[in-house]
């Protein structure tokens, strides 16, 4: 991988503390999860294999997964005053907003041991209930209906879809749902792992870890660019129309989202994987401009600015063909990356100081108080 020129900016490039959880643009294809490449877990995994070597430090095997799978199964449910909170949100509000509030409510009514001892407990249980919480919310708020959580769902991957259109998904989408999980249950030091362990370190409650990141993942610069890239290709009818734009977005100096990465120089390696899962889908959909669109931003921003697609670009096409509501992209990487967060917040907790940075100072020199009425 080429070497970045590193500046100060946005501590780019300088070590902020240690983990044992992800290396990322080091090793294998760019991406690993204690050891694991990203390509062997997305082809293989199911994300709660993922999750359990997250939190728990290694891969289950068989008994261990359908403990795991069968101890998350039995956590799904949405206690009353939650679902008093969600039925009060407004249709119109953000998603992700949704998600803080329903992060912090949960705090409020199942709220951490200040020992950390039951830590693991809240850890499985946001894993196991985000995918209901979010789509209890919208099926409300959005049609009226109060949708039965508690669903046969086999996994988290499942559960989302089936919770999201109230029945059954097909095996095809419960596949991608998997890989997509996997591929963002974790990265490192990004900015709401950060806050995250920021957090943490201040020896805060789990829900507050968490409630934390999800806000710093709302931000279009982090996970909310799945929905900007989709609020973007959608416009285009063909793939020379959308190169017409971008053409016309770069010339005007616009950031083009799902695009570049603070870390990798010259590819994302969850792209290629979510872009081949987007490709099948297309194919099952017979769509023939999503798609291509999406292919031809890729050609066009690689040509013109050697910037390359991220995690969230070929995602945008991806959850759109399995019939997900663009305003529900960002809150699936929560349902994901709630793995990474929890098991960043308990690394973080097992060998502690506070993270507390200094700045450099660039204000005025020190000068004498003027009373109020002499300003
Ligand atoms: C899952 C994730 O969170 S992945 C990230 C999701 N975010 C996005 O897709 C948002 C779009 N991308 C970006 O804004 C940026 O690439 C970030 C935030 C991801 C990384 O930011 P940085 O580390 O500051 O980017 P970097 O230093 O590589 O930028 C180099 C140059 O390329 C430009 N650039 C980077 N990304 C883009 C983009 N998507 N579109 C247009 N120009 C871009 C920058 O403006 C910068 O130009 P400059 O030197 O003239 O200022
Ligand atoms: O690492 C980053 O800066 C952003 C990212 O790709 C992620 O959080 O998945």
């Amino acid at each position: 991988m080429v070497d970045k020129k590193l500046g100060g900016a946005g501590l780019r490039g300088q070590s902020a503390g240690e983990t044992a959880l992800c290396t990322v643009g080091k090793t294998g294809s760019g991406l690993t999860y204690r050891g694991y490449d990203i390509k062997d877990l997305a082809a293989n995994a199911q994300f709660e294999e993922v999750a359990h070597l997250l939190l728990y430090g290694k891969l289950p095997n068989q008994t261990e997964l359908t403990a795991y799978k069968a101890r998350l199964k039995g956590m799904r449910g949405l206690p009353a005053p939650l679902k008093v909170v969600l039925e009060n949100i407004p249709k119109d509000a953000h998603p992700m907003d949704v998600m803080r509030t329903g992060c912090s409510m949960l705090g409020n009514l199942e709220t951490e041991q200040s020992d950390f001892s039951d830590q693991l407990d809240h850890m499985d249980r946001m894993l196991a209930v985000f995918p209901g919480l979010i789509n209890y919310w919208y099926n409300f708020s959005h049609h009226g209906i109060r949708v039965e959580v508690e669903t046969e769902a086999d996994s988290i991957a499942e559960q989302f879809l089936w919770t999201l259109h109230n029945k059954k998904p097909e095996p095809l989408h419960v596949d991608v749902m998997h890989a997509s999980l996997v591929l963002y249950a974790e990265h490192e030091f990004n900015a709401s792992t950060f806050t995250g362990r920021v957090c943490a370190s201040t020896l805060s409650d789990i829900h507050s870890v968490v409630t934390g990141a999800i806000g710093s993942l709302r931000g279009p610069l982090h996970g909310g660019a799945n929905e900007a890239a989709m609020d973007m290709i959608e416009n285009w009818q063909s793939a020379d129309e959308a190169e017409a734009n971008i053409m016309g977005m770069l010339e005007r100096k616009e950031k083009i989202m799902g695009f570049g990465h603070a870390v990798y120089r010259e590819s994302d390696p969850r792209n290629a994987i979510i872009k081949e899962w987007s490709n099948k889908l297309a194919e099952q959909v017979g769509d023939t401009r999503l798609y291509d669109v999406s292919e031809r931003c890729e050609a066009v921003m690689w040509r013109e600015k050697k910037l390359f697609c991220n995690a969230d670009f070929f995602h945008a096409s991806a959850y759109n063909f399995m019939g997900i509501p663009t305003k529900l992209f960002t809150p699936i990487f929560v349902c994901s990356r709630v793995a990474g967060w929890t098991a960043h917040a308990m690394e973080q907790r097992a060998n502690n100081r506070i993270i507390r940075p200094s700045a450099d100072y660039i204000g005025e020199d020190a000068r004498d108080y003027v009373a109020i009425e002499n300003r």
